[in-house]
């Protein structure tokens, strides 16, 4: 697409341009054609108008005396004059229009060359070599006035040696008075050495060529007019005139340059290599700067998302957007951590008591399970249910009630330090609780810490059947492993452990509340409970 685009532009754009420049050129060597043809009939001009108004030409002319005419002729025009001044022929004219003398020479291969052209009944048209276009001029008038004024002309004729430029002047005396005493012509043959020096005023090659039918009757353009070419073409043909008018032969300008540069040249390759590496720069600019940090933030959100672990982001782009969206993403992150962190705690912890709750307890049993099953560390769970709550509530109310559960809670926690310990509601007016690896003593200290814990929270309980004041029983049972092989499943630990609880808890219900009673399991007793159906 981008080479289509260069070449579009040098299809519609540069080469028309090109063309049209060129087009331009060949007018130009076409103008410096009619040029150079009129230059080079002006020193053919000035050595005619020099032997014209010359004295010795007007003494020739008024002399009657022969052999000084025969002197001037032989000394004034001999071979030598020909070649030096490059003409091919001198005739005078009186003023009757009669030949008085001519000579022809062919300067460049010294040949002697008898003209016909001046034979005037046979060439009528010849006639109008006469600067004054007269048959006949008047012996005495005009009289000239200035050099400027003094007739002439010059033109193209045809000889039977092919076309020739001639130059024909009036003869007068030098100082340009007196009577015109007849005119003199000199001729230059338009052969294949004036091609050639013509060829060299004009640059462009240039060649003569006889007339077709249709350029003999009219057809054609002239080499004086001013038609310039419309298009660029190998070749333009310029008409000559003969002195009559009449179409005499065509020169054919071949142009310097006649075809376009090709398509693919070095500046379109120059051109096609300078935008590829601008194409480059850019690509590589645009990948520094925004794909690759782009690519980037794409990689590190990817990474956290199969992580499934929401970290900042680094950023350092030079891109203002992109600094933006990774400050955005983070503060987003960091909201969605917020929410996650609470949520989790929401799963984890009970509205009421903000301990934790049953699905907090079950997780650490299952844990505590694993841990007595594969390496023997015993634990005592601990369930904790408040002695009549069920007339507090109704003798009180039950945001009475609520408000005692949270006391009740803030006295059991009292007593765990360790973390791995758990105190959690495990629903209703229960709680439950683990403590790992306790030994007896410290785990009574701490069952009658509670107890007493609740005579000395002292919270009125006037329906109460066990004292005035609310009153917990704990139903205790501890596990110890004593390095028994259990091959059961773990889960199989925490069913019979809360069982056992339950029982002592019903125990302790029942021997009166407000106290605990406990029990001892071995791993051993568990397995064998489980595959016991009534148990
Ligand atoms: N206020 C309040 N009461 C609750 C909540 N959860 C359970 N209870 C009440 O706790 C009472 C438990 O009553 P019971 O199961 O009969 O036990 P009890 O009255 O404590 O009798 P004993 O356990 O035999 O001493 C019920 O009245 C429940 O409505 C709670 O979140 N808030």
């Amino acid at each position: 697409m981008f080479a289509s685009a260069v070449f579009a532009f040098r299809i519609w754009v540069q080469l028309p341009i090109i063309e049209k420049s060129l087009v331009k050129v060949s007018a130009q060597e076409l103008t410096a054609l009619n040029f150079a043809f009129k230059q080079m009939s002006k020193p053919l001009h000035t050595i005619n108008y020099d032997y014209a108004v010359w004295d010795r030409t007007y003494s020739y002319m008024k002399s009657s005396n022969m052999s000084a005419k025969r002197f001037y002729e032989q000394h004034e025009y001999p071979d030598d004059t020909f070649k030096s001044l490059k003409v091919d022929g001198v005739f005078v004219f009186n003023n009757e229009n009669e030949l008085v003398f001519s000579k022809g020479f062919n300067h460049d291969n010294d040949q002697p060359l008898v003209f016909t052209f001046t034979d005037f009944k046979q060439y009528p048209q010849n006639k109008a070599l006469s600067p004054q276009r007269k048959v006949a001029l008047p012996p005495i008038e005009p009289q000239i006035e200035s050099p400027s004024d003094v007739p002439s002309k010059t033109g193209v004729i045809a000889t039977q040696y092919g076309p020739a430029l001639f130059s024909s002047t009036t003869i007068l005396q030098s100082n340009r008075t007196g009577p015109i005493m007849g005119y003199l012509v000199f001729i230059r043959l338009i052969d294949k050495n004036f091609i050639d020096e013509l060829s060299q005023y004009t640059v462009a090659g240039v060649t003569m060529s006889s007339l077709t039918q249709d350029e003999q009757n009219g057809s054609g353009i002239n080499l004086d007019s001013n038609v310039a070419p419309t298009k660029l073409t190998a070749s333009s043909t310029r008409i000559v005139h003969n002195i009559d008018g009449k179409p005499l032969f065509k020169l054919v300008l071949n142009h310097t340059n006649t075809s376009l540069p090709p398509l693919i040249d070095s500046s379109v390759i120059i051109l096609l290599a300078e935008l590829s590496t601008l194409l480059l720069l850019g690509y590589l600019l645009y990948s520094y700067f925004l794909v690759n940090p782009v690519r980037k933030l794409a990689v590190d959100i990817e990474e956290m998302d199969k992580s499934r672990e929401i970290k900042k982001l680094q950023y350092s782009y030079r891109i203002s957007e992109l600094v933006k969206v990774a400050t955005h993403f983070n503060a987003l992150m960091g909201t969605i951590q917020e929410q996650t962190k609470q949520l989790n705690e929401q799963a984890y912890i009970d509205k009421l008591t903000n301990i934790p709750n049953r699905r907090s307890f079950e997780q650490r049993l299952e844990t505590y399970c694993q841990l007595l099953a594969r390496q023997q560390i015993g634990f005592t769970l601990i369930i904790a249910d408040v002695d009549h709550f069920k007339e507090y509530n109704d003798n009180l109310g039950h945001l009475a009630g609520d408000e005692a559960l949270m006391k009740v809670a803030q006295v059991l926690t009292q007593q765990f330090y360790r973390a791995e310990d758990i105190c959690a509601r495990f629903g209703g007016e229960e709680f439950i609780m683990l403590f790992r690896d306790i030994p007896e003593q410290p785990l009574c200290h701490k069952l009658e810490a509670m107890i007493n814990g609740f005579k000395e929270l002292n919270l009125p309980h006037p329906t109460s059947k066990t004292a005035k004041y609310v009153t917990v029983s704990f139903g205790v049972c501890t596990i110890t492993a004593n390095d028994y092989a259990f091959k059961s499943e773990s889960s199989v630990i925490a069913r019979q452990v809360i069982l056992a609880a339950d029982k002592a808890l019903y125990h302790a219900k029942a021997s009166g509340r407000n106290q605990f009673s406990k029990t001892v399991m071995t791993l051993e007793q568990i397995e064998q409970n489980n595959s016991d159906p009534i148990t």
